[in-house]
């Protein structure tokens, strides 16, 4: 595949290599056994109502840090104006899944309002406080974006693929993230992270580059996925 259409399908950027040098972790947070259970079948409902309580909670929290990369997105220079249409896509996804999460939690007779963020779940949105903060560059930001959308794209779209057993009642959980509109949405983040790490790469090189950007978002991305692990251990926990 030559050099433009690898650019386009988001093959060969700074991401990918990441993501075979971490295969491990990125297969732990994607293939997770509550994600497997879900694809054959044999997820028990007391755990899908407990990640469904978790989760609305952690999006409430995403939301926020969404609007954080936003404002990085409008102060960056660099043909950051497509850059803020997608990620203001993307918020307008949340506006619409905060909506869906309150009628599927009446579906499965889960009460929102009590229920109470577990320990992975408060940890993972302390981490996207720290986040959210002026002083994180925009690549960093850009790239624990596009890792926490695309854990779940790449999770939920495992479970829609043919020869699965997934529940007719949790198709449409599956589809909300596994759908390629999302799958489109998760390809242009990775696209505007993959443009940025390879000029933070090239200024690394240049030797223009002051704290070490490309480090800082190898690590951040890593934490992501350490993160998805716990927060879907989570669901199997008996607490
Ligand atoms: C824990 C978690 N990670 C990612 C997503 C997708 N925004 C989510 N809803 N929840």
């Amino acid at each position: 595949m030559e050099g433009k259409a690898k650019e386009e399908a988001g093959k060969g950027g700074v991401i990918d290599t990441w993501l075979r040098k971490h295969r491990l972790i990125y297969i732990g947070a994607t293939r997770h056994p509550f994600i497997l259970a879900i694809r054959d079948g044999t997820v028990n409902y007391s755990s899908f109502k407990k990640w469904l309580g978790q989760d609305y909670i952690f999006v409430r929290e995403f939301v926020a840090f969404a609007a954080s990369v936003l404002i990085k997105a409008w102060k960056e220079s660099d043909d950051s104006e497509g850059d803020t249409e997608v990620i203001l896509g993307g918020m307008a996804g949340l506006h619409d899944e905060i909506a869906w999460f309150k009628k599927e939690a009446s579906k499965w007779g889960v009460e929102l309002s009590e229920t109470i963020p577990q320990k992975a779940n408060q940890v993972y949105c302390r981490f996207l406080e720290s986040l959210m903060s002026p002083e994180v560059d925009y690549t960093v930001a850009i790239t624990v974006f596009w890792a926490i959308e695309a854990v779940y794209q790449e999770s939920f779209a495992h479970c829609l693929e043919p020869d699965t057993n997934t529940p007719p009642e949790l198709q449409e959980v599956c589809q909300r993230w596994g759908n390629d509109g999302f799958g489109q949405y998760c390809h242009s983040l990775k696209k505007i992270a993959n443009r940025l790490l390879e000029k933070a790469s090239d200024d690394l090189i240049m030797g223009k580059a002051g704290d070490d950007v490309l480090k800082k978002a190898e690590v951040e991305l890593i934490r992501v996925l350490e993160h998805e692990v716990e927060f879907w251990n989570m669901s199997r926990g008996t607490a």
